[in-house]
């Protein structure tokens, strides 16, 4: 699903050399949820932008689905993040004037689903994230924990074969970010994607099938 090798990252700033990532391994296989962890600064989320195409590495390979997209000019890695990537970050980042419903139909609608089917697809969403009865609703009159499932239904609207989350319960209180997050596990495992989750929380992380840690730029098993 998603294979990182050898990946480098360096920022260069004014004279000063910084290298994040010095070699990151890390393979992530369908219907597995691997947690990212680390102290703030560590990498985490330059790591997630790499694994999510929104940034290149300074080297090494990304494989997505067996492709090696490294090398893509930016309108194929950005066909490819459309067609194979979702993304839920802390804050949902839905948009504030249209209803939950038109939230999860868009991203399908940019991709060129015909709206009918897109309509039909994100009914199908929200009953499974437990929100049949909230389509119509705009994202202010949603609680934390509705916006933030809404956002994951969002996340999946295209069928990626990666999720890629950056604190995705970070914003909520421990109950519904427990809640959150079983059903991001439940609906990881069902659609068989692979999700890899950046958290602060080592209690959740604990319970994602691999805990790896972001130590001096690289990825080790955390124990
Ligand atoms: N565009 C950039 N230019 C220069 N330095 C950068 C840039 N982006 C990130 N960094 C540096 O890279 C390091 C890693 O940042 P990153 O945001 O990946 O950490 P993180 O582990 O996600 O932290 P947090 O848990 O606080 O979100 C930091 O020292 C940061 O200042």
């Amino acid at each position: 699903m998603l294979e990182l090798s050898g990946i480098v990252r360096r920022f260069e700033q004014g004279g000063t050399v910084l290298d994040v990532l010095r070699g990151v391994e890390l393979t992530v296989r369908p219907g597995e949820l691997v947690a990212l962890v680390g102290p703030s600064g560590a990498g985490k989320s330059t790591l997630l932008h790499i694994a999510g195409l929104l940034e290149r590495p300074t080297a090494g390979t990304v494989k997505i689905a067996g492709e090696d997209v490294v090398g893509f000019d930016d309108g194929r890695r950005t066909e490819v993040r459309r067609r194979s990537i979702g993304f839920v970050y802390q804050f949902h980042h839905l948009l504030p004037e249209f209803t939950a419903r038109e939230n999860i139909v868009l991203p399908q609608m940019i991709a060129g689903v015909p709206k009918r089917v897109a309509r039909q697809r994100a009914d199908e969403l929200l009953h499974m994230v437990g929100l049949d009865q909230r389509g119509s609703h705009r994202p202010a009159r949603l609680s934390g924990g509705e916006q933030q499932r809404v956002a994951i239904a969002r996340a999946l609207a295209n069928a990626p074969s990666l999720l890629i989350a950056d604190e995705p319960t970070g914003n909520l209180d421990p109950h519904t970010a427990e809640h959150v997050f079983a059903m991001l596990t439940a609906i990881v495992r069902q659609a068989s994607v692979g999700a890899l989750v950046a958290t602060h929380n080592l209690e959740l992380a604990q319970r994602m099938d691999r805990v790896m840690e972001m130590r001096d730029g690289q990825l080790v098993e955390h124990r």
